[in-house]
């Protein structure tokens, strides 16, 4: 069955243990949908940690920004991409505009809808500091609040994480 979660919150909230907790609950086969790059020996680190604390059986797919592409070559039932703040990250950073990054948002939305099974997408609360300084910081954190509430709209359930805890903004309560 079609379904859509979708898993935000700040950073180290708990929000991708949630997520990978969700798409196993499943029980079938699981795609791990990553959009991180490692450009340094910490996030390499980081990311050799995600996927020894995945389960075995479960495929991994990386893409930085052509993530409706990807989503749309998942086989197995359920699709866990990680995560929509650091796909919108390495789109701007590679020059797309706003308006490319809504589109591109609404084309994942739409494979999301149209798979048969369960995608489960991770983002990141950003917008709740003071306003950044810096321009692209700015563009950011409003780009990414538009991609939240796209993907939020298009949501069957959705979760607030804070301090490893959920709270159900929308749908069925975990
Ligand atoms: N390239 C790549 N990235 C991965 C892989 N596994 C996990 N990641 C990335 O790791 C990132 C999430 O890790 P963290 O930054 O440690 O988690 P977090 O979201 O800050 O913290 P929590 O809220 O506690 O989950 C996501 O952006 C994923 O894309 C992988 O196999 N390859």
């Amino acid at each position: 069955m079609t379904r859509i979660v979708l898993v935000t919150g700040g950073a180290r909230s708990g929000k991708s243990t949630f997520a990978e907790r969700r798409a196993a609950q499943e029980g079938g086969a699981v795609t791990y949908l990553a959009t991180a790059q490692a450009f340094d020996d910490e996030m390499h680190e980081r990311i050799g940690r995600h996927i020894a604390d995945r389960p075995a059986g479960w495929r991994t797919l990386e893409e930085p920004l052509h993530v409706a592409g990807a989503l749309r070559t998942v086989i197995t039932p359920t699709a866990l991409l990680d995560c929509l703040s650091l796909w919108v990250s390495n789109a701007l950073l590679a020059g797309w505009t706003e308006q490319t990054v809504l589109d591109a948002t609404c084309e994942l939305l739409d494979v999301a809808r149209t798979r048969a099974g369960l995608t489960v997408f991770v983002t990141n609360e950003v917008g709740s500091g003071i306003v950044p300084d810096n321009a692209l910081a700015r563009l950011y954190r409003d780009v990414l609040g538009r991609v939240n509430q796209r993907a939020a709209t298009a949501s069957d359930d959705a979760y607030l994480i804070a301090s490893g805890l959920p709270l159900t903004l929308k749908g069925t309560s975990p």
